[in-house]
């Protein structure tokens, strides 16, 4: 598989596009909610189309072939930066800043505004299924028990409000190759939803991991 990139970059230089890229991008999620909710006249709408077709050419004249991946540096510093949940440089992502532990325990709290409206509102229930999946893979990957999603079951409990929230997820139990990690979605008034999910390490991964084959009696820690 690819998308996993090693290359040189000093923590001085992350720290720089961590400087550039974020607040960049956070314009462009502005920009979304922007667009939802703006009232301005036909006029306006038109004019600024007309300036934001010309920034997506300015921005376009220097690309990367495909989508961003997951690059890593000399020391093992990951940067999902393209990632729909918690990418820096994608301005899809809410995005989420996940506190970990090592114990695969992992929270974070965050606020979905109304690019993630399902039923008025309210959170698109697919977008707590996206939440709750990376919770629950974050979980895994801090437990040093790293997976994709094999299952992943959702209990809506009672409908999430837009605005301020917060999730946790753990694992549960593991064996060999697969980690069952169970999380949740809180508002003020306690959990809305819940997930169970299983994440198994993938056979490309196994073979990287343990070319012996045994895969069952030690798994490889998760280094982002
Ligand atoms: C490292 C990256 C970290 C990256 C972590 C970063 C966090 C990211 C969080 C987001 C997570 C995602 O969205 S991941 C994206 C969504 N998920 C996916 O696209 C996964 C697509 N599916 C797959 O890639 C594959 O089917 C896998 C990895 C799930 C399993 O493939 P495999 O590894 O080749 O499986 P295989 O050898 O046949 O089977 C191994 C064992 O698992 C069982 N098994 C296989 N599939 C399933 C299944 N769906 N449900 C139940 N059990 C299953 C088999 O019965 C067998 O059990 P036994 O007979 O040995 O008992």
């Amino acid at each position: 598989m690819g998308g996993f990139q090693q290359d040189e970059m000093t923590p001085e230089q992350i720290e720089h596009e961590v400087g550039l890229y974020g607040p960049f991008t956070e314009v462009v999620r502005e920009l979304v909610d922007a667009t939802i909710r703006t009232e301005v006249d036909d006029d306006e709408i038109r004019a600024v189309q007309a300036e934001l077709e010309d920034i997506v050419a300015r921005l376009r004249r220097s690309q990367l072939d495909g989508p961003y991946g997951v690059r890593f540096n000399a020391t093992g510093h990951g940067r999902p930066w393209g990632n729909s949940v918690v990418g820096l440089r994608n301005a899809i992502a809410p995005p989420l800043a996940i506190e970990r532990e090592s114990t695969g325990r992992v929270r974070c709290e965050f606020h979905l505004g109304a690019a993630y409206e399902g039923p008025p509102s309210l959170v698109h229930g697919g977008v707590s299924a996206l939440i709750l999946d990376q919770m629950l893979g974050e979980a895994a990957g801090a437990g040093g028990r790293p997976g994709m999603t094999a299952t992943l079951t959702l209990h809506y409990r009672r409908a999430t409000p837009l605005g301020d929230l917060r999730a946790e997820a753990w694992i549960e139990r593991t064996e060999g190759i697969k980690t069952w990690a169970h999380g949740r979605i809180e508002d003020a008034e306690g959990v809305t939803v819940e997930a169970e999910g299983l994440f198994i390490l993938p056979r490309w991964a196994r073979e990287l991991a343990f070319p012996t084959g045994d895969a069952a009696e030690t798994p490889p820690s998760y280094a982002e």
